[in-house]
């Protein structure tokens, strides 16, 4: 059953329609991410569930209510900004505090429940620290404490790792998904970086253009994405014309039949699904290797056929010696199971 359940949610500024058609089941204790360009209507659709944005119409219910009413100290949310916004007059104990003040909650439950949760996000010794003091991540730490202080029934987090260095975006990933594990909160995460979204979420809704085009687990939208933009935006794809098949399958039986069949426009071909050998025997397509990049444990190939470039993508092993130079010739294996075709 669905914990949070939003139904026909729409919102325009002005003459601009910022989100359309928004339905989203979320069940309890479930990571959910929305994925999308900038611009598509992620933050907006998380400050309108916060309550910090009224919408134009649509519904949402948490746990049975319908909350559209409440105003934000009401709705049992707690938020994480892109910024930390945590209070510079403040020190990370009061920080934390904060929310559960607001809730006139009595001085022996706060300082329980602040020594607690900072224990839990590795703070507890920076306590006095006065908030100036601390690293982005550390900062970051207490903003997620302070989320989650008032014990709240959803976290919002919106962009939390964007404004870190790489490595620590990294270790900051891992910390917010072993804590939400942890606390088993449900929680909505706003990201534009796929990886992080692949990585942290049971599932994930796309957005483009104020719309949720598709929501699935990682591995449904990465292989069987409904659209070429969820193709494109999910990982990296060939994402050709189906005509392209065509001239591809004077020497491959690609199932080129079943894409007409459908009136599909496309076809998605993930590059690690394509296999290259050193001689092209038959039922492989001729190609020449154009480049060759190395990216860590993946060596990636632009090989090209005929009037089409394909990116192939091969494990590096640097104790084989079958790796392909620029200009070399091969024989290209496209498997008809890596084709997903798309309308
Ligand atoms: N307060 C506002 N007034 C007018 N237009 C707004 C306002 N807030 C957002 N918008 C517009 O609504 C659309 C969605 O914005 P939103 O910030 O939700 O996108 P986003 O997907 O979160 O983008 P980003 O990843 O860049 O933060 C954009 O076109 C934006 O310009």
């Amino acid at each position: 059953m669905s914990y949070l359940e939003i139904n026909g949610l729409k919102k325009c500024f002005k003459d601009r329609i910022a989100l359309q058609d928004i339905h989203l089941s979320i069940a309890q204790g479930e990571f959910l991410t929305l994925l999308g360009p900038s611009g598509c209507g992620k933050s907006t659709l998380l400050r309108i569930l916060a309550g910090f944005l009224p919408c134009d119409s649509g519904i949402i219910r948490l746990a049975g209510q319908d909350i559209g009413p409440l105003p934000a100290h009401k709705r049992d949310m707690g938020f994480v900004f892109q910024s930390y916004a945590l209070f510079p007059n403040m020190n990370v104990f009061d920080n934390v505090a904060f929310g559960l003040k607001m809730r006139r909650t009595d001085t022996q439950t706060i300082a329980r429940r602040v020594t607690g949760i900072l224990d839990t996000v590795g703070l507890a010794d920076r306590a006095r620290h006065r908030t100036q003091e601390l690293s982005g991540g550390q900062q970051q730490r207490v903003a997620l404490a302070r989320a989650l202080a008032p014990r709240p029934k959803i976290l919002l987090l919106d962009e939390p790792l964007s404004a870190l260095d790489a490595k620590i975006r990294l270790s900051m990933r891992e910390f917010i998904k072993s804590i939400q594990r942890q606390l088993k909160i449900t929680t909505i995460f706003v990201t534009h970086d796929q990886e992080e979204a692949l990585t942290l979420s049971d599932r994930i809704a796309i957005m483009w253009d104020g719309r949720i085009i598709q929501t699935g687990t990682p591995d449904e939208l990465y292989h069987h994405p409904n659209s070429p933009f969820v193709a494109q935006f999910v990982g990296t794809t060939n994402l050709l014309p189906v005509s392209c098949l065509n001239t591809l399958q004077g020497s491959v039986p690609l199932p080129v039949t079943q894409a007409v069949d459908q009136q599909v426009r496309s076809v998605s071909i993930r590059p690690e699904l394509i296999s290259l050998s050193a001689s092209c025997q038959p039922g492989l397509l001729p190609g020449t290797i154009k480049a060759k990049a190395l990216l860590g444990n993946v060596i990636r190939y632009t090989v090209q056929i005929e009037d089409t470039a394909l990116l192939v993508d091969m494990l590096h092993n640097p104790l084989q010696t079958d790796h392909f130079a620029e200009g070399c010739q091969v024989g290209v294996d496209i498997p008809a199971s890596a084709c997903t075709f798309l309308k």
